[in-house]
């Protein structure tokens, strides 16, 4: 028996869609590790590391399988000195479809049925999967107070949605202010007369950004992240 993870909603390419939680292990102390079965070992800072997984904290990082033919990719980001395993869409997902990652060894006990048909069966869909909704109010997330607010962290905590660490003051890491910005340009020129009318204009402008304008947004996160580190924390072009 054996759990997988399953895209409840389409996933877009390039999407950051989990990430890979647990205890990060230093060298001199990779020895400890409980079980190797939810270990990552990489490098970060030239040091051998690990996050170690093997505690399950209700993550679904942890529960991703290998493939051979993967969607999802594993990408290092370093936020403060911290290394964040961030698991990406590296083509579009279906509904229903298994996320995995290449793990990285051709050599690893299940690889000679790995990618066929018969690896599709040998894992049950754990619940809960993860939509593309849950993805973007994870990305979406910063300090803003309505973010960081009892009632919102409980939500996200009940319906099973991550978030990442997030930087203070980082506006420019948020895409979200970008799409606010187009809503407030488009609606310079109407004239609401009153809040019902100005309820639907918002909702109406919203509706016509089209889904590539935000999927074009998302996928400049690495690009937002690198040059903020390269800033060093100081404001970016974004
Ligand atoms: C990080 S866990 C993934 C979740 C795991 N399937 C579970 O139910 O807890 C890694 C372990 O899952 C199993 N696994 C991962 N990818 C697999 C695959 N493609 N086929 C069969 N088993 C796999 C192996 O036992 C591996 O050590």
């Amino acid at each position: 028996w054996s759990r997988g993870v399953f895209a409840k909603t389409p996933i877009l390419q390039g999407s950051f869609i989990l990430e890979y939680r647990g205890t990060l292990v230093e060298k001199g102390k990779l020895g400890k590790i409980n079980n190797n079965n939810y270990a990552y070992f990489f490098k970060h800072g030239g040091r051998d590391c690990c996050i170690d997984a093997s505690l399950d904290d209700g993550s679904l990082g942890r529960l991703v399988n290998d493939s051979q033919k993967p969607n999802g990719k594993i990408k290092k980001i370093d936020l403060g000195g911290k290394p964040h395993l961030c698991l990406f869409a590296i083509k579009d997902i279906n509904k229903d479809d298994e996320i995995t990652y290449n793990y990285g060894g051709q050599d690893l006990p299940w690889c000679s049925y790995c990618g066929q048909e018969l690896c599709k069966f040998v894992h049950e869909p754990v619940a809960p999967a993860i939509t593309g909704s849950e993805v973007t109010s994870a990305k979406e997330q910063d300090l803003a107070p309505a973010h960081t607010a009892k009632s919102t962290k409980s939500w996200l905590n009940d319906h099973g949605v991550g978030v990442l660490d997030w930087p203070a003051n980082s506006p420019d890491l948020n895409p979200i202010e970008n799409l606010w910005s187009i809503v407030k340009r488009k609606m310079r020129n109407k004239r609401p007369k009153h809040a019902d009318e100005l309820k639907a204009t918002v909702k109406e402008t919203w509706a016509s950004i089209p889904p590539q304008q935000c999927h074009k947004l998302i996928t400049s996160i690495p690009r937002r992240i690198e040059a903020v580190i390269k800033a060093k924390g100081a404001p970016t072009k974004y």
